[in-house]
């Protein structure tokens, strides 16, 4: 049987809407995502049940909802590893509704905040409040709000002043408030959430995090005079991740007591799971690993994780030559959309100004029916919308990009892995790597962006030839690709009017269509001074993102395998990449000479230049 999809409206702040839910859960659901019980069977409060049921749209809980909400009305430390789009969010805030809106007395704005939820990301602190705005709308004594990054200080002072019952932040600006905000009240404060923990960690928040524990006295390990400062036996923390790492596990231990574990490998004995970290504990701060005796709880999960992927979610790999890529990028991401005209994908690359250019090219290239240039009248090569998402964009940018995105029925989005983090943007059908995640959780949390709640979802990979061992990488993880069929995609496009024959199989490079597409894009970028400086810059940025690879990965992506002609290429600059950092090659034909009078070979990295 299929899954049943159900989905609930997305936030206030993203404001698309969303299908009516589907009919109740039993317990045949295809994927075991929804639980036979009902929001009531778990305790939650008739108002609350009968609002998730009419206003939001959720019919039952998913699985993770229902072993997570009991307990979390119970008081305990709660540690949830569950895959993306699973419904995390609403398993901490509606508990935590629930047991506010009960709370006698009567939570008052004057008692400042008793919820916190540190989120990673900017658009991730907007859904989650738009959601905890959903759920208090029948409960208006219930005040949620947020700070976070690029906002005004001065108006979210003002917000804290006023009072905030449930208030979810990113690490930095929430250390901010804390230590400079005196008129932020939280001395009440009952439950802290790490939501996207391991992202969190990664984005390196891991000294904020510490810092905020220890100003709330929340740290297990935390010195008595941090402790003194509110009363920790009140506390219950919460800790939600898509996947588990020592990082995140060393943040369990110095943030929970005792916590459930849901979602963890039940199979295996606590003491095989301590065995793995309980003696060793690594720095939130850094990859260096220390022997710090394990004081607290033996949380811990094997060092190379499984994940935890949707399984209706169909994962495939492109193998594509250096030159070629942006071609087959454009070519697929117009199939894609002349099969269906409606529908969402997201495109991730490596850097922001990689961003920048491909968010150009995607939304400007203009082509002539059958790519013979000058001749008739241009229009877009892709006719959809394109927006672009990434961390040097200016707050009122991001915003506008990630709600226009959301409430889009047709588009693309190009982004840094800045939107790879718990977002739920509806009706994403389709995840691109352009650019390779590097550790294999990224790739985890940028496909999980679709396939969620049951929902349909596919996710593809650019793979040039000499990459392909990165899929040995994702195996070790238990995630496995297919190979997409870029060939019959290929064959249903005319050039000039007229499909090629099948005669013989063509090169990909060599493919009539390839090259047309080819030398449109290497045209456009030639004659327009903008998006020319823009491809230089998204070539050197590239570069370097592609030497940043670390540990094994180093073997995979080796600079030293690219030819940097045919990188320039995928940027559609004609020239090579001595026009493009000058400087940087009579560097290296110096050092080169340098070398050949010493009798040294070749130095084994390469630098590259920063961008003019
Ligand atoms: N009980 C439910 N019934 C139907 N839809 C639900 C239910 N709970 C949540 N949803 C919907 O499922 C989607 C995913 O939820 P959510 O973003 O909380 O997942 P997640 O597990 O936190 O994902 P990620 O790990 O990617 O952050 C959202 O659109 C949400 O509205």
């Amino acid at each position: 049987m299929a899954a049943k999809r159900r989905l609930g409206k997305p936030p206030a702040a993203a404001a698309p809407a969303a299908p009516k839910a589907k009919a109740k859960a039993n317990e045949d659901d295809a994927e075991g995502l929804f639980s036979s019980r009902s929001f009531a069977d778990l305790g939650l409060h008739p108002t609350l049940c009968a609002h998730l049921q009419d206003k939001m749209g959720f019919q039952g809980p998913t699985r993770i909802q229902a072993q997570a909400i009991p307990v979390a009305m119970s008081g305990q430390h709660l540690l949830v590893k569950a895959a993306t789009g699973t419904g995390k969010t609403l398993a901490y805030l509606a508990p935590i509704v629930h047991l506010l809106q009960m709370r006698e007395p009567r939570v008052e704005r004057t008692h400042g905040t008793f919820a916190l939820v540190i989120v990673p990301t900017r658009e991730l602190c907007l859904q989650v409040y738009g959601i905890a705005q959903q759920l208090v709308h029948r409960f208006h004594w219930l005040v949620p709000g947020y700070v976070m990054g690029g906002e005004s200080r001065s108006k979210e002072k003002a917000r804290l002043r006023k009072g905030i019952s449930i208030l979810i932040a990113t690490p930095g600006r929430l250390l901010d408030h804390l230590q400079h905000t005196s008129s932020f009240v939280y001395s009440n404060l009952r439950w802290i959430v790490f939501d996207e923990a391991d992202s969190i960690l990664e984005l390196g928040f891991g000294k904020a995090v510490e810092d905020i524990l220890g100003l709330l006295g929340s740290r297990t390990d935390a010195s008595d005079e941090n402790k003194s400062k509110t009363d920790p036996m009140q506390r219950q923390n919460l800790l939600l991740s898509a996947t588990l790492n020592e990082k995140v596990n060393r943040l369990a231990n110095i943030s929970l007591k005792n916590p459930v574990m849901i979602g963890l490998d039940e199979q295996k004995k606590p003491s095989e799971r301590s065995s793995a970290l309980g003696k060793k504990h690594t720095s939130l701060l850094s990859d260096d690993e220390e022997e710090i005796p394990d004081k607290h709880n033996n949380i811990a999960e094997p060092a190379v994780d499984d994940f935890k992927l949707p399984a209706q979610l169909v994962q495939r790999y492109v193998k594509v030559s250096c030159g070629s890529r942006l071609a087959v990028l454009l070519t697929i991401l117009k199939s894609q959309f002349e099969r269906q005209v409606s529908q969402k994908v997201v495109v991730f690359m490596s850097t922001c100004d990689a961003v920048d250019f491909h968010h150009t090219v995607l939304s400007q290239l203009e082509w002539s029916r059958g790519l013979a240039l000058d001749t008739d009248k241009k229009q877009k090569f892709l006719g959809c919308k394109v927006f672009r998402l990434h961390g040097n964009m200016d707050q009122e940018d991001r915003k506008k990009s990630y709600l226009g995105f959301s409430s889009d029925k047709s588009a693309i989005l190009v982004c840094t892995d800045v939107a790879a983090r718990g977002l739920d943007i509806p009706k994403v059908r389709c995840i691109i790597q352009y650019d390779s995640p590097g550790e294999a959780s990224e790739y985890v949390h940028r496909v999980g962006r679709t396939a969620r709640i049951g929902e349909k979802g596919e996710a593809l990979l650019f793979l040039q030839p000499v990459e392909l061992d990165y899929l040995k990488d994702l195996e070790l993880h238990g995630v496995s690709l297919t190979e997409y069929p870029f060939q019959k995609v290929l064959d249903g496009f005319p050039v000039n009017g007229e499909k090629p024959l099948k005669r013989k199989p063509i090169s990909l490079d060599m493919h009539p269509w390839i090259l047309s597409v080819q030398r449109t894009l290497e045209n456009y970028v030639a004659s327009e001074a903008t998006t020319n400086k823009l491809a230089r810059d998204a070539f050197c940025s590239w570069l370097r993102a592609y030497t940043a690879h670390r540990g094994e990965l180093k073997k995979i992506f080796m600079v030293k395998k690219l030819h940097l002609g045919h990188v320039a290429r995928s940027f559609g600059l004609k020239e090579q990449p001595s026009l493009v950092g000058r400087s940087h090659q009579v560097q290296l034909k110096k050092r080169k000479k340098e070398q050949k009078r010493e009798g040294q070979g070749p130095t084994k990295r390469r630098k590259f230049p920063t961008k003019k």
